[in-house]
């Protein structure tokens, strides 16, 4: 097979003396006989032998005719007098030994230097040539009777013959109609050989070749002697093509400087990198991709295989080497285990690149309207010598929709032997066309896993010497592509040490884990001016922003997903806590900014700088962000009430209970917190609700709580009338996935009457009290702390302690209408927590106690609202006109309504009290 390749004749030396001389003679082509041969001429050669200096294959004359890069070559033995066509025919058939010609051809091509130069200008010395083509005109028939006895041998044809038969016919052509040329097309229909005329790959139709010989003589593509064989079509520059049979072929030719092939041999005897000398040529070879592999050798072992292919997914996923070891396999003549088996003569020509049946299209070259149609003729063509003829287009997705367009709609019409293989990174870009029309195969991005496994058993063959871990750095930074893998080997390879992975940290310029747990764990603790010395240094010296914001954003999930070593986070900063402790939130938290910080780094100039803000802002959150010992409870209930209206609004109530004389205690920052937080949370709730009743309807309601109980967060939501309430039951799992859906928690929903609809009652009652003196107060009765009793959740007791929001809420209003008599507001107010004395002991029986308490209001309807005192431990409040009980007590009404002592809430009027 490879012999049968090679683009030399052997004709004996004595045949070969007789056309030198004939040639050396040569003047005048139309009344010379040696121009009834010119394909011995054009055939004439210089071969190169492996030392790659070009040497004429000559026994006794050194002195050999230059043509146009082929040669004689002489055994010396016979030497026949070829006056004719059929002379030469069978001559040659007794004589002509096809042989490869790739390396001789390689350095033909690629030694177009000046010393091959020099080297043929001193043999050829004072033989230059001068040929007419006009012999062309007399002898037509000569060539295509060579080609059908190259056929009848089923040898392939050599490439001068075809070459000679491709000018043959395109003189003849010019002179023909156009039905001739039909004739002709049909002739050819169908044969195992690409006729050189017709073929739809022809030079002249694809336009890679140009056969007018002054067109290649002007420039300068032929051997290198501008004058030598002046008007005969010369070498071109291939763009290192090195098979003599790709130059027959010329859909792989391309232009001057072009190739039609992307790569030239897919398997190169000396490889360039491990990427390519690890290419897997079998499907055992191949990792990952189990799906695929499964089902390509499926379609091979059943005989189904369709026309179209389209391999697609993220690069160095291996999609290349599938569609090569496909193609293989499908024209593997071999059944046994291993696919391909790469020993047969369909494999050993494949692997050595000089497949006539699997080609490889560069689309830029069929992006044309004559090219696609002469690949599409090229189709219908039986495979020469295997099962299948097949087409792999990489980069596919740079095809012209009209390109596509021709090949979907040929596809229909292609013989069962022709497949095409697709190939693209970028399947958004395809067609939509042409993805119904095809099989598609995904190639995902490989494990990790399957990477270092691969990497470790290049390691071993190569002999390296590495670390483990380091390996599995690699796998990590090259995202799933092992191609990306392989190449950081090589180069970590070239160190000529240890692979390590603090090699490869500083190859790749990232931070060790070490590094950045101490940043995190410097940023997570709000330690402002270490972050920012820690970050500069870092960004400083080595490290790449966007580089360093996808590790800080990877450890954390590692830390989330407890993959980051215990050991490690353990040391830095879980400081043998559990992960809750850390605080998940400041995690989620971390990593909200960390990805806001990427978008804003792609578009920003001072990188370093906004990813040190983003560290900065690891320790504030989010208003929606709940943790896990959160307990958030509405201190206002006012929100839809007129009467909050009325009295004032509810912020500079607040502001006034922020503002107290507790002196901005954090509790109620807290506490005001709490109620902006339950609103933003049911804001965001009611956005996320996608279509528009329920969202309207939900405004209605509001949220009164939330507890958060090993991961459950438990939700209280209220609505102000019993309507209400049975809507919101009937559409419970809405509001539930869309709190989920924000606090990014399992939620357990709660719904009930609003808590002022207790207080309706009350509200409504005092307005008639109201109505008829102008003026009541109000007493609470058996007001204990210790007996709160949280009236949505009855069954929890909350301890005064533990409901500081009610105390301290309680406390500071108390405070804030006390006299400011010296003595009389220590017990309630200093730690927020209203004592049981306190509440209890009646008034002036205790010193420094508030006695007493009595503070006109300023005037009727001035909003002030004044403490009457604690007759027998009952609070009296006094109400101004306008104001509604509820509205002073706005926080603590619900605790202290539901006093455990007597759960059953009394408003009686001071009237009455007294
Ligand atoms: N699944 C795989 N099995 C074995 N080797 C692979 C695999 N994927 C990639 N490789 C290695 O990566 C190199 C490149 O692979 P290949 O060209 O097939 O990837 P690709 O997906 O076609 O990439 P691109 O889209 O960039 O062309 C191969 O030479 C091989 O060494
Ligand atoms: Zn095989």
């Amino acid at each position: 097979m490879l012999e049968g390749r090679r683009h030399s004749v052997d004709v004996p030396l004595s045949k070969t003396l007789v056309a030198l001389k004939r040639v050396r003679s040569l003047r005048d082509p139309e009344t010379n006989s040696m121009g009834k041969f010119p394909m011995f001429i054009e055939n004439m050669n210089w071969e190169t032998n492996s030392a790659s200096d070009p040497i004429l294959k000559s026994n006794d004359h050194n002195d050999a005719v230059l043509t146009d890069g082929h040669y004689f070559h002489s055994d010396g033995g016979r030497d026949t007098h070829y006056s004719d066509a059929e002379s030469v025919k069978s001559s040659r058939l007794q004589d002509i030994k096809l042989c490869s010609a790739k390396k001789s051809s390689k350095h033909r091509i690629g030694d177009r230097d000046s010393t091959r130069t020099k080297a043929i200008r001193k043999s050829c010395g004072e033989h230059r040539l001068r040929l007419d083509s006009s012999w062309l005109r007399h002898s037509p028939d000569l060539f295509e009777e060579e080609v059908d006895s190259y056929r009848d041998l089923h040898l392939e044809v050599p490439e001068m013959v075809n070459r000679n038969t491709r000018k043959k016919t395109l003189h003849s052509e010019l002179r023909r109609p156009a039905a001739a040329a039909e004739k002709t097309d049909r002739r050819y229909m169908g044969s195992p050989y690409l006729s050189p005329s017709d073929n739809a790959f022809s030079p002249r139709t694809l336009g890679f070749f140009n056969d007018e010989p002054d067109v290649t003589e002007s420039n300068q593509n032929g051997c290198g002697l501008g004058s030598c064989w002046s008007r005969t079509p010369k070498y071109r520059d291939l763009g290192g093509l090195s098979d003599g049979e790709e130059q027959s072929h010329p859909l792989l030719v391309g232009e001057v400087h072009k190739p039609a092939f992307k790569e030239r041999n897919p398997y190169p005897d000396s490889p360039r990198g491990l990427s390519q000398k690890f290419r897997p040529r079998s499907f055992d070879e191949f990792v990952g991709q189990p799906v695929v592999v499964q089902s390509l050798l499926n379609a091979i072992c059943k005989a189904k295989v369709c026309p179209m292919y389209l391999f697609y997914g993220p690069q160095g996923t291996g999609k290349t080497s599938m569609a090569r070891i496909f193609a293989a396999s499908l024209n593997c003549l071999s059944f046994g285990e291993k696919m391909p088996c790469g020993i047969c003569r369909e494999c050993v020509s494949f692997f050595s690149g000089r497949s006539r049946d699997i080609k490889e299209l560069d689309p830029s070259h069929i992006n044309c309207k004559d090219k696609v149609k002469a690949l599409l003729k090229s189709t219908s063509l039986v495979p020469s010598s295997s099962h299948y003829r097949v087409f792999i287009i990489d980069e596919c997705q740079s095809l012209l929709v009209e390109t596509w367009a021709a090949i979907l709609k040929s596809l229909t019409e292609l013989p069962r032997q022709t497949v095409f293989i697709m190939i693209t990174s970028d399947l958004e870009k395809l067609p939509p066309i042409s993805l119904s029309r095809c099989q598609k195969y995904h190639f995902t991005k490989l494990k990790d896993a399957d990477i270092v496994w691969r990497l470790q058993k290049i390691c071993v063959e190569e002999a390296y010497d590495f670390d483990d871990d380091a390996l599995t750095f690699i796998a990590v930074k090259s995202n799933g592509s092992l191609r990306e893998a392989e190449t950081l080997l090589d180069q970590l390879s070239l160190l000529g040490k240890r692979i390590t992975v603090s090699l490869a940290h500083e190859l790749t310029g990232v931070v060790s884990e070490d590094e950045l747990l101490d940043l995190l764990d410097l940023a997570l603790s709000s330690d402002t001016s270490n972050t920012v010395r820690r970050a500069r240094e870092l960004m400083s010296s080595r490290v790449d922003p966007m580089q360093l914001t996808s590790q800080l954003a990877n450890l954390i999930m590692d830390i989330i997903a407890g993959r980051c070593r215990p050991e490690k986070v353990g040391r830095k900063f879980f400081g043998g806590h559990k992960l809750a402790d850390l605080g998940l939130q400041k995690l989620r938290n971390a990593l909200k900014v960390l990805s806001e910080t990427d978008k804003q780094l792609r578009s920003s100039k001072s990188c370093a700088t906004w990813l040190t803000v983003a560290l900065l802002q690891f320790n504030t959150g989010d208003p929606t962000d709940i943790d896990d010992s959160m307990t958030l409870v509405r201190t206002s209930n006012l929100k839809d009430e007129p009467l909050c209206r009325s009295f004032s609004t509810r912020e500079s109530l607040q502001s006034s209970l922020c503002e107290c004389s507790l002196g901005r205690s954090n509790c109620f920052e807290g506490y005001c917190n709490a109620t902006k937080k339950l609103d933003t949370i049911w804001r965001r709730t009611i956005e996320s609700c996608q279509s528009d009743p329920p969202r309207s309807f939900l405004k209605k309601g509001r949220l009164a709580s939330i507890y958060l109980k090993q991961g459950l967060a438990i939700a209280q939501v209220e609505f102000s009338s019993p309507e209400y309430v049975s809507r919101a039951e009937a559409s419970w799992k809405l509001i539930t996935n869309s709190l989920q859906h924000v606090l990014c928690h399992n939620v357990e929903l709660r719904i009930s009457l609003a808590r002022c609809s207790s207080l309706t009652k009350a509200k409504e009652l005092t307005y008639k009290l109201l109505g008829c003196s102008g003026k009541r107060q109000y007493t609470f009765d058996s007001l204990r702390a210790e007996s709160l009793v949280d009236p949505y959740f009855p069954e929890k007791h909350i301890e005064p302690l533990h409901c500081p929001n009610t105390a301290a809420s309680l406390g500071a209003m108390v405070q804030d209408e006390l006299p400011r008599k010296p003595g009389s507001d220590c017990h309630i107010t200093s730690n927020g927590v209203v004592s049981e004395e306190d509440l209890t002991t009646p008034a002036g029986n205790r010193p420094g106690c508030f006695g007493k308490l009595q503070r006109t209001p300023l005037a009727a309807d001035s909003g002030h609202i004044s403490v009457k005192g604690w007759p027998r431990g009952r609070l009296v409040l006094s109400v101004p006109r306008k104001a509604s009980l509820e509205t002073f007590l706005c926080t603590t009404v619900p605790y202290i309504f539901c006093s455990r002592a007597n759960s059953k809430e009394t408003c009686r009027s001071a009237k009455e009290e007294d």
